[in-house]
């Protein structure tokens, strides 16, 4: 009997536009600045027992292509995007157990008012949210927080960890049973704490001025893979989110992200390992070959979409470069493990851009096709799951929260119901 293996969904362009320009985007472009799209979303992921729905997030309106904004508001890409943290209680309020994990920046967000806002989500949520933390990569987004250029890639870590390490204390500086509430008194003070924190980068009396989240801290969620980026993730992440497309590269990254936990001291278990996957479904495995080809095709024609995109993840402007010469090895203070991903999927740039895979992308079929494909891929990879992610409308949801996981729950490889009221509870399961 396989190992059951988790999902979730990560909500790239997060709270921005989608579906505009798209067949069966329905109203949701016009819509774009309402919840009602993403709560749908939620209580599909829910019906289908998903562990958690990530979303994604930056801050800034990129100019990395071509040195203008144009190309990206032209087509709504990474703007307008609302801030997804007002989105969690709605989600909240609307399901009953599956995981909120909104993106926070290390390098931006105070860490008190984090752990404070994050505390009274999972309050508010009765144990139910994660944060996705990220660094942020794109000095225009440095720029909007006050300074000239980003804070340099390996700094960022250093200061990403000292943050979880001030917001986990801070998230400790009420003991569970603070809350009393008898006679006289609701908070036992001897029970709460300052405490004084005083790193290189952060300094936080505390304590914190809401009571302890239900969880003891929010599940920790983390999607670096330069080395720095695993190191940090080792240290106190409950899952850790990748992109890889082949299976070699999702074994030896889950390889050496479990060593990496195990040498601080944890049970690599503890840590659950998610991959990006894109299935394209059908009917039948003869239409979804079709739509998968025609996907493969649009992408060809349309190189500047995803030259641009990886632009405004990396800040290099690859408008300036010679598409059909052959790519030199190139450095960024932005993404660099995604750069490292992307340049190793061609000799040239067009050639990158025409096979560029995210993720998983060549999981092809009809639902039980990709299923078995899906139960496979895990078998061999050892673990933890997928984190789904496409072109968010309505239609691309239903075929896989009510045609893939159907089937995948038929095999026995995802679970058909939740087995307790926490996220990290589920997260941890299995
Ligand atoms: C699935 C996934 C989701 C991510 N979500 C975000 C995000 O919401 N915001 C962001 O700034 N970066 C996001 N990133 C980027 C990572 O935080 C990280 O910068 C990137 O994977 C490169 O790793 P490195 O910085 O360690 O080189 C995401 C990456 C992946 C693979």
């Amino acid at each position: 009997m396989q190992q059951p293996f988790h999902l979730g969904w990560f909500l790239g362009n997060s709270f921005g536009v989608h579906g505009w320009n798209q067949q069966w985007g329905g109203t949701s472009a016009r819509d774009w600045s309402l919840p009602d799209l993403h709560i749908d979303l939620a209580r599909s992921l829910e019906r289908a027992c998903f562990d958690f729905l990530l979303m994604e997030d930056s801050v800034f309106v990129p100019d990395n292509y071509g040195a203008s904004m144009e190309f990206y508001l032209a087509r709504a890409l990474r703007a307008p995007k609302n801030d997804p943290l007002p989105l969690v209680p709605l989600i909240a309020q609307a399901t009953t157990h599956l995981g909120i994990v909104p993106t926070i920046s290390t390098s931006f967000y105070p860490p008190y008012l984090l752990a404070r806002l994050m505390a009274t989500l999972d309050l508010m949520s009765k144990g139910r949210v994660g944060c996705n933390f990220v660094t942020s990569t794109a000095a225009r987004a440095a720029q909007n927080f006050g300074l000239d250029a980003h804070i340099e890639h390996d700094t960022r870590y250093e200061m990403a960890e000292e943050f979880v390490d001030l917001v986990t204390q801070l998230w400790a500086s009420w003991d569970a049973d603070a809350v009393v509430m008898e006679g006289d008194v609701f908070t036992d003070h001897t029970k709460v704490r300052p405490i004084d924190f005083k790193g290189h980068f952060f300094t936080s009396r505390g304590p914190l001025n809401t009571a302890r989240p239900p969880q003891g801290r929010p599940v920790l969620v983390q999607a670096g893979s330069s080395p720095q980026g695993r190191h940090f993730a080792s240290r106190d992440m409950d899952c850790v989110i990748a992109a890889y497309s082949t299976v070699p590269d999702m074994k030896a990254f889950r390889a050496d992200m479990r060593e990496r936990v195990a040498a601080r001291g944890r049970d690599p278990d503890g840590c659950k390992i998610l991959f990006v996957a894109s299935p394209t479904l059908g009917e039948t495995t003869a239409e979804a070959q079709d739509r998968h080809a025609r996907k493969q095709a649009h992408r060809a024609a349309a190189a500047e979409v995803t030259l641009a995109g990886m632009a405004s993840l990396t800040d290099i402007d690859f408008s300036t470069f010679d598409l059909d010469a052959p790519i030199a090895e190139l450095t960024t203070n932005g993404q660099q493990g995604t750069l490292r991903h992307f340049l190793k999927q061609g000799a040239t740039l067009r050639e990158i851009a025409r096979n560029y895979r995210y993720g998983v992308d060549d999981l092809v079929g009809s639902p039980d096709h990709v299923a078995g494909q899906m139960a496979d891929m895990m078998q061999e990879v050892g673990g933890d799951g997928f984190m789904f992610t496409g072109p968010l409308t309505r239609r691309y949801v239903a075929e896989i929260a009510d045609g893939l996981v159907p089937a995948l729950q038929k095999r026995g490889v995802v679970r058909t119901a939740y087995a307790h009221p926490q996220f990290r509870d589920n997260l941890l399961e299995f």
